[in-house]
C-alpha cells in the first residue's frame, strides 16, 4: 500500500521516481481520486487518472521476459498533489521462488537469455542501485539486432 501526502511543493517533490517494475504483473487500485500516476511512451509522461472501480495492470519486467519482448514494461513513477494525499494498493505476482526466469517456449529466438531467479532478484536490486535496467542484461544477440526491445 502506498500513501502520498499532500505537499505545498509538489514540482520539487517526487511521490516514486520513474522505474520499471521488476516483478511479473503488478495490480494497482486507486483508494481515491487523486491523480499522480504517471507513464512514459515516446520520450513524454502520460497521467493515468484514476477511473472508478478500474484496476491498473502494469506489465513488469518478468512478464517481458517470459513473453520473449512481446509484452513490454512500462515506465512510469508518481508525482504528488498540492492538495490531497494520495493511496494506493498494489499487488504483485512474482515469479516461483524455486524457478527460472526465461521467455516461454514458443515464441521464437530467445531474447532473453534465462537466469535462476534467486540470482535475478540480486542483479535487480544491484541495477536499480546503479540506476541501470537488469532486463537489459539479459539481452541476447537476437535483441541486440533487433533494437527493438
Ligand atoms: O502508487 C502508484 O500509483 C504506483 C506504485 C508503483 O509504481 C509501485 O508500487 O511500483
Ligand atoms: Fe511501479
Amino acid at each position: 500500500m502506498h500513501h502520498y501526502p499532500p505537499c505545498r511543493h509538489p514540482d520539487k517533490v517526487i511521490g516514486i521516481t520513474p522505474h520499471h517494475d521488476g516483478l511479473g504483473l503488478a495490480l494497482l487500485l486507486h483508494v481515491d481520486d487523486t491523480p499522480g500516476l504517471q507513464v512514459r511512451r515516446g520520450g513524454r509522461w502520460f497521467p493515468l487518472d484514476p477511473l472508478p472501480g478500474a484496476l491498473v495492470v502494469n506489465v513488469g519486467d518478468i512478464l517481458q521476459v517470459l513473453t520473449n519482448g512481446e509484452y513490454r514494461s512500462a515506465e512510469h513513477r508518481v508525482l504528488v498533489d498540492a492538495e490531497r494525499g494520495r493511496a494506493t494498493v498494489v499487488m504483485f505476482q512474482d515469479a516461483c521462488v524455486a524457478g527460472t526466469v526465461r521467455p516461454l517456449p514458443g515464441l521464437g529466438e530467445a531474447r532473453y537469455r534465462a537466469i535462476e531467479y534467486g540470482e535475478y532478484v540480486k542483479g535487480n536490486f544491484r541495477a536499480l542501485v546503479e540506476g541501470t535496467r537488469f532486463v537489459d542484461s539479459l539481452r541476447t544477440n537476437v535483441a541486440q539486432d533487433e533494437k527493438v526491445i
